[in-house]
């Protein structure tokens, strides 16, 4: 039987590398949306919510005639109950990553995998903590370039992994994509990861 296609409904770097990471073939495309949250929406369902609006949002932009499935992820830092989106500017970096410092945090990643008849999606929570951080740590930080692009301000993948003291959960979904979860459920879509792995 022909293997459905999958596209990743994501610009994220981060998230391609992740996906290739576990063999199974995919194509990239781009998937905007509006990342604002709903008036009193808890982290949880945002991510959710914006998991399954990328998926969407990338689903419109595919023109094929063959089966296919669509991936979308979203991912968020959260401190005490508030979402960190990624930093619009130095002075908001800073200011998350001093609030990160010495604390625990939760990140939240969402998936969402659609075909034409149906949408299934899960949240994935991790426990992040961060040892003390100066303001001149933070300030190198930024001028590393490195926090512009990532929730929270930082990347555990890269130089951010130096405040990392802990990690409870997913570090694949820290980076941005769960890939034991992504595989389970690419699987429901008959999307099969370890079909790639008994071929090589
Ligand atoms: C916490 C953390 C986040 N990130 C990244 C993952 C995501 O790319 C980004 C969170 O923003 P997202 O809005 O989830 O994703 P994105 O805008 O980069 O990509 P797209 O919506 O097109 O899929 O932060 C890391 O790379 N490392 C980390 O340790």
């Amino acid at each position: 039987m022909k293997q459905k296609l999958l596209y990743l409904a994501s610009g994220s770097p981060r998230r391609r590398e992740l996906l290739t990471q576990i063999g199974v073939p995919f194509s990239a495309i781009s998937a905007d949306i509006d990342e604002t949250p709903l008036l009193n929406e808890t982290p949880s369902a945002y991510v959710e919510r914006l998991a399954r609006g990328k998926a969407e949002a990338g689903r419109r932009t595919v023109v094929s005639d063959a089966a296919f499935c669509v991936l979308g992820a979203d991912t968020a830092v959260v401190l005490d109950g508030k979402i960190l989106g990624k930093p619009v500017d130095e002075a908001d970096a800073c200011a998350m990553l001093m609030m990160l410092s010495g604390q625990e945090h939760e990140v939240l990643t969402a998936i969402a995998v659609l075909d034409g008849e149906r949408c299934e999606s899960l949240v994935v929570r991790s426990l992040v903590r961060f040892r003390s951080i100066s303001r001149e740590e933070v300030a190198a930080y930024w001028a590393s370039g490195e926090p512009h692009d990532k929730a929270g301000g930082y990347g555990i993948q890269g130089l951010g992994a130096v405040f990392v003291a802990g990690l409870d959960g997913s570090y694949s979904a820290v980076v941005g994509l769960p890939l034991c979860e992504s595989a389970e459920l690419l699987g429901h879509f008959g999307i099969p990861c370890w079909q790639t792995l008994n071929a090589r």
